[in-house]
């Protein structure tokens, strides 16, 4: 855990903080995102967590230690560094600029061998192609995942990261940020983060600490933080959109009917159509033992049919995973042009079912300026 007490930077000659007495706490495991804009005092403040920026007054502890009581060499150790210039030392390989940290820990020829191969198998990058490489030799984005996997090197419980995937194309950026996220889910460092996007923060962000001139306007949950802004500044840095921020944040779970109508592919398929007629649906979803979705019938395809169900289903074109984030949903509902996309999970199991209809009234929920009520999520009607 790392806890910042009234921690206030002042550089020499200046007489304005850079960071101005700003206390927080950040748990064990989690991603705690810095945000805020120009000269706010990001990095002033990631960068006296490793002491690379002396503390003017306040303290920071890590699992109760005063860092500035610690000896120097130590603390870094124990503290990995992603910056977004990269950093890579131009006449090092891949294999020499992540071994820089192992190497001043005496690891012998072996274990650093290894432990390149994991890194870079963990970032994506085939190790057999990449390990000899100079960092001339890579892309933009190959140079951002050897920072990451430099900075994960030693195995430190915690990381400060300053825009690591800042100067990436955002489709490049979407991918490492996906990565990253699924390495942590393993990994579960302690990790400060700096960005300028919100969109970066509210995806990434475990919670999120807003800085101004110095100063911490918010610190919160990127939902609370959405949904909740303290005053006006936080409004506007979050956007008058942030009700579709929202869709970053949400999954397809929190959003889909849980129990959708469906039959069995053993089912007649005339009981099938007098059902859907009495009870007014288009289509029907089905489903075989196990709950594993089989596709969809609808009242055409049933009427004159004399079989069961299961040989006419059609498969559904898309389908989700109710851990895919809502924004990924509604972008294949537009691409592929429905109204409803159906969740399934690894094994092809049925979760539930999205609609536009829900999707928008759960993303829509924003505070209420005027009774400081908020909505409940809530899966509005059965759709099938
Ligand atoms: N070495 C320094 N000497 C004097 N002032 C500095 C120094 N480094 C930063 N500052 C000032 O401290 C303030 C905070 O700077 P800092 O780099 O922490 O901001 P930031 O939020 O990280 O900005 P950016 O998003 O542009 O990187 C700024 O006003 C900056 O000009």
């Amino acid at each position: 855990m790392i806890r910042l007490e009234r921690l206030t930077k002042i550089y020499p000659g200046s007489t304005i903080p850079a960071v101005d007495n700003i206390s927080l706490h950040i748990p064990n495991g989690e991603i705690c995102i810095l945000i805020g804009s120009s000269g706010c005092g990001k990095t002033t403040l990631m960068r006296m967590i490793n002491r690379l920026e002396p503390i003017t007054s306040g303290t920071i502890k890590i699992d109760g230690k005063d860092v500035t009581h610690m000896d120097v060499i130590e603390l870094r150790r124990g503290i990995g560094y992603a910056i977004q210039q990269i950093g890579l030392f131009p006449h090092m390989t891949v294999f020499e600029n992540i071994t820089v940290v192992p190497r001043l820990l005496g690891w012998n020829k072996k274990r650093m061998s290894e432990r390149v191969d994991e890194l870079l198998s963990l970032v994506n990058l085939d190790p057999a192609i990449y390990r000899d490489r100079y960092p001339r030799e890579l892309s933009g984005g190959q140079a951002q995942r050897i920072g990451v996997a430099r900075a994960m090197a030693a195995n430190p419980p915690v990381m400060l990261m300053d825009e690591p995937f800042g100067a990436i194309d955002p489709i490049n950026r979407e991918v490492l940020q996906d990565e990253f996220l699924k390495i942590q889910e393993k990994l579960k460092k302690t990790i400060v983060f700096v960005t300028h996007d919100i969109h970066e923060a509210v995806k990434m962000g475990d919670r999120i600490a807003l800085l101004d001139a110095g100063n911490l306007i918010q610190y919160a949950t990127p939902e609370e933080l959405l949904t909740r802004p303290k005053n006006q500044f936080v409004k506007d840095f979050v956007g008058a959109d942030r009700a579709l921020k929202r869709l970053d944040l949400l999954k397809v779970a929190d959003a889909m009917l849980k129990n959708p109508v469906r039959c069995n592919t053993e089912d007649a398929s005339e009981k099938i159509l007098e059902r859907m007629i009495e009870k007014d649906l288009d289509y029907l979803l089905v489903t075989a033992p196990g709950n594993r979705l089989v596709g969809y019938v609808n009242l055409d395809m049933l009427r004159g049919h004399k079989g069961i169900v299961g040989d006419l289903a059609r498969p559904m074109s898309i389908t989700v995973r109710p851990d895919q984030n809502l924004k990924d949903a509604l972008s294949k509902m537009l691409t592929y042009d429905i109204g409803i996309v159906v969740a399934v999970d690894d094994q092809g199991v049925l979760q539930g079912v999205l609609n536009s209809k829900t999707l928008v009234s759960v993303v829509g929920e924003t505070y209420d300026e005027h009774g400081g009520h908020w909505g409940r999520i809530t899966t509005g009607g059965r759709i099938l």
